[in-house]
């Protein structure tokens, strides 16, 4: 067994099965504790609640939990494993959005027939959490879950494999087309991948100023094009009017390349043929779309980021969803509405403009960071995120009226 492999078996079993606990947040040690805790005082703030639920943020954790909820059909790049093998994947979310925004979270999987029993399961125990974070779960169901889920949900509900990965990928990109001397109502993108992910990016990417005749996105099919008659509602958005069909014939002169799929799905010849000072994002998790060493070995003039935090250049949702919640919750918003992303966006790349403190790089092993190739977007240690983004997207909130308090 390779090093690495025994090394993260062993910190998912050790010291106890696991990454999350759950702990106290008062004292429970003296008969007077408990009668206050539970039998008799815990009637008190039952009866408040039941006269005004909005009681249950003021007397309960409510208000600063979120469920992490999946049914492992899209786990990472890894494919359809089913809701318990998501379970380390969520169990991570749980922890990141702790460790990097203060949030309680709480993993579920859920196991399901169909999508109208995946959507009543999540519905009717909606009101425990403060907010719902959807996690790896495939296209095209996702669509219409998260959909229902906001209709019928008081409470934010994001899927985050969505928004999440297009906020991120949003904000790196734009600072790499900076960077590259490219705009992006002229840039030809390539997106490999049509799933969640891939639909969510190419729509913000539009939102930011992309031309949607520009992008050619692919599925397991090759090119999506006006002339296919297999494709579903959302895929039919990105349909082109095109000749092309192929990988190869899409990335001849590409600016963009943006992978959203599968490992090692975007060959090195292939890579050479896109236009000068190239931007490839190959966001595939755990393993991108092309190792970072082989494209820098075809190309010296590219802008490479993946999804992982052992590169340069991690554009992962981990860098938006523990601070989009953290904004969402403070101000008690009903819903996570384009506003928010906006500013979340903004935040980000102007974040990654300015100094970085010194705790940042001792954490990521780096002399310096500055704005440049490799580094394009923050790290997701910089503790500047946190009161930036969540501050950001809590106006935005508040002047887009969806906030509570
Ligand atoms: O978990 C990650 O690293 C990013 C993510 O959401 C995914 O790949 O599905
Ligand atoms: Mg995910």
């Amino acid at each position: 067994m390779s090093d690495f492999r025994q090394r993260a078996l062993d910190y998912h079993a050790k010291p106890t099965p696991g990454k999350i606990s759950v702990e106290l947040s008062t004292p429970a040690d003296s008969v007077d504790d408990l009668a206050l805790a539970y039998s008799p005082g815990v009637a008190e703030p039952v009866r408040e609640i039941a006269e005004d639920p909005d009681n249950a943020y003021k007397y309960t954790a409510k208000g600063n939990l979120v469920a992490v909820i999946s049914n492992g059909t899209a786990i990472l790049g890894l494919g359809n494993l089913g809701p318990l093998a998501s379970k380390p994947v969520m169990e991570g979310k749980a922890l990141l959005f702790k460790r990097f925004a203060g949030i309680d979270a709480i993993d579920i999987e859920v196991k399901h027939r169909t999508t109208e029993e995946f959507i009543n399961t999540v519905a009717n125990i909606a009101d425990t959490f403060g907010g719902i974070n959807l996690e790896d779960i495939k296209a095209p169901e996702c669509f219409e879950i998260e959909q229902e889920l906001i209709k019928r949900c008081k409470i934010p509900v994001f899927h985050d494999d969505q928004h999440g990965t297009a906020i991120v990928t949003a904000a790196g990109m734009l600072n790499a087309l900076e960077i590259q001397g490219k705009n992006i109502e002229n840039a030809k993108i390539v997106c490999l991948g049509a799933g969640a992910a891939a639909v969510a990016c190419m729509e913000l990417l539009i939102k930011c100023g992309a031309q949607r005749e520009r992008i050619y996105m692919l599925d397991r099919k090759g090119v999506i094009h006006t002339r296919r008659e297999d494709l579903t509602e959302h895929k039919s958005l990105f349909a082109n009017n095109t000749d092309k069909r192929t990988l190869e014939d899409v990335m001849d002169g590409a600016d963009i390349f943006v992978g959203v799929s599968g490992p090692d799905l975007l060959p090195p010849e292939t890579l050479a043929l896109m236009a000068d000072n190239p931007i490839v994002f190959a966001c595939s998790n755990p393993d991108p779309e092309i190792r970072p060493d082989l494209a820098h070995a075809v190309r010296d003039d590219l802008i490479m980021a993946t999804g992982r935090s052992d590169y340069p250049n991690q554009v992962n949702n981990v860098l938006c969803f523990p601070f989009i919640f953290r904004g969402a919750l403070n101000v008690r918003a009903s819903a996570i509405n384009d506003e928010m992303k906006v500013a979340a966006v903004e935040a980000l790349r102007a974040i990654t403009k300015e100094e970085v403190p010194a705790e940042v790089l001792a954490a990521s092993n780096s002399k310096s960071l500055s704005f440049s190739k490799d580094y394009i977007i923050p790290k997701p240690m910089d503790p500047r995120l946190c009161e930036r983004i969540a501050s950001a997207v809590s106006k935005a909130a508040i002047d887009s009226g969806v906030a509570g308090i």
